[in-house]
């Protein structure tokens, strides 16, 4: 299965990045003046110089869309490394570590989960170490520093940790509402729209396998609406189970659809009728008795620039073909 690109369910990482690189813009310039003009630190002047270029190149391409991945790495590598310098470099009296307490939280918008726990871990090694080495003059007592830093970090590192794990998972409840078949748990269409636009991009050769159950109405009337529930969550296991490419989805009612890539028309058409045979192999259970049942299909060809409407037409087309033809049939 490929990988589908959902949208994001807070802030997306290219819109933080946009914002983030004009606000480090800004802030890295206010510190090469006051390295330059007040306290007169050359070396750190110039490391602020270069960070606001690059933040405001960040910005810039932010703003063409040009912006890269890669962008967001070497911001925060650069915020990092100069957050971190600084603190080695100036007074403790100045602060400048207090700044390292605002990294877990940019890490974990940006780079998420994974990347964002173990960035926010190393910073925090990092920064103790520096801490540690650096409190030996009477106003900081290493130690109960050390202790107090420590515990502000882990609390605002343990907050973004529990909101990125809750975010993640609300995220993948919303796409599953969005994306899946309530009853049957395969796709729905509107993931198989999401899809089509993808797999298009990729493959050359894409079938589309129109599949209705024939006479479903008989099996709903005869047995009763949870029986026909159960029958269809049972087809579109056997949809599932059959193809050996799973873009299994449900277009509404009794009607499925799969998606095959890279298959030339032989082998396409020889899978359609591997899902009908298989379908009318299937004994379905029911209270009162085995329910036989048979499905149709249409099988379309995606043709170069073909919109998602027509390409659907063209199986709907011939499903109704196998369906006139007496159904239990395929046609290409
Ligand atoms: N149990 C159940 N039935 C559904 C669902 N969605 C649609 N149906 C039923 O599916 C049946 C479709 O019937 P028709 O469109 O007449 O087609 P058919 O009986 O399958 O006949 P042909 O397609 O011509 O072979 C209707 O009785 C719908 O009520 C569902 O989610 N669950």
């Amino acid at each position: 299965m490929h990988t589908r690109h959902y949208p994001h369910t807070s802030v997306p990482p290219e819109v933080l990045h946009k914002w983030l690189s004009a606000l480090l813009c800004a802030l890295h310039s206010i510190y090469f003046l006051l390295n330059m003009l007040l306290i007169q630190k050359l070396d750190l002047g110039f490391i602020q110089f270069c960070a606001a270029l690059f933040a405001g190149y960040c910005f810039y391409a932010s703003l063409k869309k040009q912006d890269r991945p890669w962008h967001r790495y070497a911001l925060m590598a650069i915020l990092t490394i100069n957050i971190l310098l600084s603190a080695s470099m100036m007074d403790l009296v100045a602060g400048s570590i207090f700044w390292s307490l605002a990294l877990p939280i940019w890490y974990y918008s940006l780079f998420g989960l994974k990347k964002g726990f173990y960035f926010s871990a190393v910073v925090m090694a990092v920064s103790a170490a520096i801490l540690f080495t650096r409190a030996d003059t009477n106003l900081f007592m290493p130690y109960r520093t050390l202790f107090n830093f420590t515990l502000v970090y882990i609390s605002i590192w343990l907050v973004c940790h529990i909101y990125e794990v809750q975010r993640q998972k609300i995220s993948s409840f919303l796409h599953s509402l969005a994306l899946q078949d309530a009853l049957t748990g395969v796709c729905n269409r509107h993931a198989l729209k999401t899809d089509l636009a993808l797999i298009q991009k990729q493959f050359t050769h894409i079938h589309m396998l129109l599949i209705d159950i024939d006479r479903f109405k008989n099996i709903n009337d005869k047995f009763g609406h949870d029986i026909g529930d159960t029958v269809l969550l049972a087809v579109a296991n056997i949809l599932s189970k059959t193809t050996e490419v799973k873009e299994v989805y449900r277009l509404g009612g009794e009607e499925f659809i799969v998606l095959l890539k890279d298959l030339d028309h032989q082998k396409a058409r020889e899978e359609a009728e591997k899902i009908r045979q298989a379908v009318e192999q299937e004994i379905f259970q029911s209270h009162k008795e085995d329910i036989k049942l048979t499905v149709s299909i249409g099988i379309s060809s995606l043709q170069p620039e073909q919109e998602f409407n027509d390409f659907l037409r063209a199986a709907d087309e011939k499903l109704y073909q196998a369906k006139r033809e007496g159904r239990n049939k395929v046609c290409f």
